[in-house]
């Protein structure tokens, strides 16, 4: 399996329930819901995305003919002289279109817990360790548990009542950055207020200015 990997980063987690953790993030090449071309997102099933995840030319990019060679890149991103699991993000892009078992055992094999972003259209393999699903409206939900429900509102098209009763363990409303941020940012307080099921995700990574 060769992976085709944008860039790879060390930062903080900015979303979520492990937002402030420090993170090697590795964003994969492509999305099956949006090309990435600008040219196309009027027409793609995800039209807000936020991210550049096309071709291999990012800070460590490239495509990575073996599990064991990525793995390694991963893992010299992570400052010496600590004990302890490290925590791997995969993202992108959509990560479960190359994510495999022989990565997963790599990725372990250096001692790191793995986190991923998904949209949730493709079913997660056995062993990661914390799954953010991030459903999208027009796309089907396969993968239905995990870790974290991570909604980008407001997305008309989705059913936060039936979202909220599917079986994950944190359920956050993130505000969709966009020209209204603003107004998608009361939005999500309202609901969290009108649903304390929910809990308001900040992209925190944006508002200091981290990568
Ligand atoms: C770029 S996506 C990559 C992972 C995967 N394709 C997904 O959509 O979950 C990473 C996270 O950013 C969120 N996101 C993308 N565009 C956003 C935006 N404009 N505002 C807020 N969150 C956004 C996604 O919903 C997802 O939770
Ligand atoms: N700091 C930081 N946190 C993040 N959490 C999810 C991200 C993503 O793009 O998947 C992301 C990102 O790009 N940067
Ligand atoms: S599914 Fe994720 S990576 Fe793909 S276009 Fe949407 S937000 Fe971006
Ligand atoms: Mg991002």
């Amino acid at each position: 399996m060769t992976y085709a990997v944008k860039e790879i980063f060390y930062t903080l987690q900015g979303e979520g329930a492990n937002a402030g953790r420090a993170a090697v993030f590795c964003r994969f090449a492509g999305c099956n819901l949006w090309s990435g071309r600008e040219s196309d997102r009027a027409t793609a099933v995800c039209r807000f995305c936020d991210t550049d995840f096309v071709g291999t030319d990012g800070s460590l990019g490239g495509k990575y003919e073996q599990a064991d060679m990525l793995a390694r890149t991963i893992a010299s991103q992570w400052p010496q002289g600590h004990a302890g699991r490290r925590l791997a993000v995969l993202t992108g892009g959509e990560p479960l279109l190359q994510v495999d078992d022989a990565l997963v055992d790599a990725l372990h094999a250096q001692r790191f817990e793995i986190a991923v972003e998904t949209n949730g259209t493709v079913a997660a393999p056995a062993g990661l360790d914390w799954i953010c699903v991030s459903p999208k409206a027009g796309a089907e939900l396969r993968q239905i548990r995990g870790d974290e429900l991570k909604v980008v509102v407001p997305q008309p098209g989705l059913d936060l009542d039936a979202l909220a009763a599917l079986d994950f363990t944190h359920r956050f409303l993130q505000p969709m950055d966009a020209p209204a941020r603003a107004e998608h940012t009361q939005w999500a307080i309202a609901h969290c207020l009108a649903d304390p099921r929910w809990r308001l995700s900040l992209q925190t990574h944006k508002i200091t200015g981290i990568r």
